[in-house]
């Protein structure tokens, strides 16, 4: 993997990785500040690391680590005492100056240095902190580390790592007390932790939680190097109680024999694995607001986890085939178990001396512990020793080992991921959220929507009702109003002709009935301006409904049978009142006909009153019987207008003025015969013409009449 590697400018790089180890608390691998450079990979200087982002992790921190090895002594049991009673201890610790001697003989010691050495009388909680406690807070930051006890069979691997207490608390060992301070730092609620107990047995992984798990694979990410267990069993730890259960279970099923060495010698490695899961980002939440509305909703956050890892290791313990007394099945335990212990040796050895092959996939313990030595965990280390010079040689070659294993250089990663569960959570939760704020504003404008529609048909059921209603009224009142003309037309007609049929008896009564038919023509004109204004007023009201109707029609676009059936029925009407505009233009026409003719009858009769010249009214007379007897009632009005001009001037040229005066003074029997012979065929004349005048105002009327019926 290509990686960019950037060094911290304010952490000066050192030659020593174990002082900037020292000097490098836990809390100060956090993500560093954006003071960063490039330098070389490899260099001892903390280096900051940003993957691809294709990779699983967002980036990672690296900080060189060296393997921390420390020297526990135990005390000497029942046995030794009484078998050593005479001899002094092989080791000499000299805590510190963190170094202990171990006796050649009584003249002579090598001198070992360690990160520390634990007297016989150090307590379990000491040995803890020392030991173990930064690989536990280094876990708590996101490294991977191991916790791991090397030694002879019987020097206290077990005691020091798994010792759970039975009576007294102070006895607890590693593996419990780092839990208790795991479990103490994090949050139930973002975090979590879960465990998985094993042991190789014979090259064998078992599952001490399952038993029936007897070959667990080991499976390395050829990508990070990770090694995992899958198919082990994963217990997710919520308490100290349950945790001690479950390594409860997990000795019960461990491997253990009665040795010449040790009554409950582990005849396999146990490996107990904590996974570690944080969130170091608390990031902004789904916010939504008080009264949960959505419109609210921030951003969701990309929320960041570590993942790390610590191993606790409880090797089995080194021992001479001789000296312990294996034999038949257990001698072949023994075997494996120096064979792995051997190849550990080798890795170490590799390692320390910086050789290119590193024989990690000889044996399956050096396998699950590639990460341990020359990885990238916090490794520390303790070996075991007794105090039994019996045991020199064990005890030499344990603190060689412990040795070559200070030189195995570690690097320290940190790595953070998007925890895109815990996102992905999140999203679902907002989703959901969200979905259900759609849903309900779906719901509630279609609520609305309905509610509209529900209106608009009621308006428009309305608007349609009124609308024929008033149309109804309308054309029912027009109906009435035209009948009632009619009616009252006829009736005038029937009045006049009545008037007419007796003025033609009365002799000197024509002035009067002229002045009558004048006043009946004016009220019928009125009566029909009347009436063409209440048609326009409908007319108005007509457009006005349809302008209101073309309103609804188009809020309701694409609207329903009804609308159209509507629109048909004002179309009818438009239709129908074309026609009537149609007709009331036909009925102006017939009034101006009417009035014209009314005019020339009453100018005509006027003039008939003012007096009449015989000859030209007997000629006009005569042309107008002749007209009368030769074309029957079909005489034109423009001839009989010509002709009452013709008589007027007759008239007017004092004929029957003179004719009156000329009876009056005349005493003249003779001529007052002749004249009131005159007089009277003046008067036959005038009535005769009258008559011809009324009948054509009669045929108008009745033209009229005519009309009015169509209507
Ligand atoms: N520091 C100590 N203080 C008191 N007793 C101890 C101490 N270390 C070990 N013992 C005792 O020594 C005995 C052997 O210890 P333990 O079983 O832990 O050894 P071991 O190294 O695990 O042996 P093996 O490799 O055979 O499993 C036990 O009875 C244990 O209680």
């Amino acid at each position: 993997m290509e990686e960019t590697r950037k060094t911290i400018l304010d952490q000066p790089p050192t030659s020593d990785p174990a002082s900037l180890l020292l000097h490098l608390p836990p809390s100060a691998a956090a993500p560093a500040p954006p003071q960063i450079m490039l330098t070389e990979e490899g260099n001892n200087s903390c280096s900051y690391s940003i993957s691809p982002s294709n990779e699983a992790s967002l980036f990672e921190f690296i900080v060189p680590g060296r393997v921390r090895v420390f020297v526990r002594l135990r005390p000497r049991n029942t046995e030794e005492m009484m078998a050593d009673a005479d001899f002094a201890d092989c080791i000499e610790l000299q805590p510190e100056l963190k170094r202990l001697k171990l006796r050649k003989n009584n003249w002579d010691s090598d001198t070992y240095e360690f990160d520390d050495v634990l007297t016989e009388f150090a307590s379990q909680k000491r040995v803890y902190e020392v030991v173990a406690k930064p690989v536990v807070e280094s876990v708590l930051d996101g490294y991977n580390g191991t916790v791991m006890a090397y030694g002879q069979t019987g020097t206290g691997k077990t005691f020091t790592l798994g010792q759970l207490w039975e009576e007294d608390t102070s006895d607890r060992g590693v593996m419990v007390r780092s839990m208790e301070d795991i479990l103490a730092d994090l949050s139930p609620i973002t975090d979590s932790v879960t465990v998985s107990y094993l042991q190789l047995y014979m090259e064998t992984i078992q599952d001490l939680l399952n038993p029936v798990n007897d070959n667990i694979p080991i499976v390395e990410d050829p990508r990070t190097g990770e090694v995992s267990l899958p198919g082990a069993t994963v217990v997710e730890i919520r308490g100290q109680q349950s945790f001690l259960e479950l390594l409860r279970v997990g000795e019960a099923h461990r491997v253990v024999a009665n040795t010449k060495l040790n009554t409950e010698s582990s005849r396999s490695h146990a490996i107990l694995m904590v996974h570690v899961k944080r969130c170091v980002v608390e990031s902004e939440d789904i916010v939504f607001s008080e009264n949960d509305d959505t419109s609210h909703l921030t951003k969701p956050s990309k929320p960041l986890v570590r993942k790390s890892k610590l191993v606790v290791v409880d090797l089995a313990g080194s021992e001479r085939l001789h000296k312990s007394g294996s034999e038949g099945h257990m001698l072949e335990e023994a075997k494996f178990i120096n064979l792995s212990l051997s190849t550990l040796g080798k890795c170490i050895n590799a390692l320390a001396g910086n050789n290119t092959h590193v024989p990690f996939r000889d044996s399956k313990l050096t396998r699950l512990l590639k990460d341990s030595f020359g990885g990238t965990a916090r490794t520390s280390l303790i070996v075991t020793v007794g105090p039994s010079p019996c045991h020199r040689g064990e005890t030499s070659s344990t603190l060689l080992f412990g040795r070559r294993a200070m030189k195995v250089e570690n690097m320290l990663k940190i790595k953070e991921e998007f925890d895109y569960k815990s996102l992905s959570r999140k999203l679902e939760i907002q989703l959901d959220k969200l979905i259900a704020e759609n849903e309900r504003q779906q719901k509630a404008f279609e609520n609305e929507l309905e509610k509209i529609a529900l209106e608009a048909q009621c308006r428009i059921a309305e608007v349609e009702r009124s609308f024929a209603d008033a149309l109804e009224k309308e054309r029912l009142k027009c109906q009435m109003e035209y009948r009632e003309s009619v009616k009252q037309l006829e009736q005038k007609l029937v009045l006049s002709q009545e008037r007419h049929d007796c003025n033609g008896f009365v002799d000197d009564r024509g002035e009067g009935h002229t002045l009558s038919s004048v006043d009946e023509v004016a009220e019928v004109k009125r009566l029909v301006e009347n009436e063409s204004k209440r048609r326009k007023a409908a007319e108005e009201e007509v457009e006005n409904l349809k302008s209101q109707l073309g309103k609804y029609t188009q809020a309701e676009e694409g609207g329903d049978e009804e609308i159209i059936k509507f629109c048909n029925i004002l179309e009818d009407e438009a239709n129908q009142k074309k026609k009537l505009e149609e007709e009331i233009i036909i009925l102006r026409s017939q009034l101006l006909q009417l009035n014209f003719e009314a005019d020339q009858m009453r100018r005509c009769l006027e003039s008939e009153s003012s007096g009449n010249a015989f000859p030209a009214m007997d000629s006009s007379m005569s042309q107008v019987r002749n007209s009368q007897t030769g074309n029957g009632q079909k005489a034109s009005i423009a001839t009989l207008f010509e002709q009452e001009e013709n008589q007027k001037s007759i008239v007017e040229a004092g004929g029957l003025t003179s004719l009156l005066a000329l009876l009056r003074r005349c005493e003249d029997e003779t001529v007052r015969r002749i004249a009131a012979g005159a007089i009277a065929n003046l008067a036959m004349n005038v009535i005769s013409l009258f008559f011809l005048s009324s009948t054509c105002m009669s045929l108008s009327l009745q033209h009229c009449l005519y009309f009015t019926r169509i209507l």
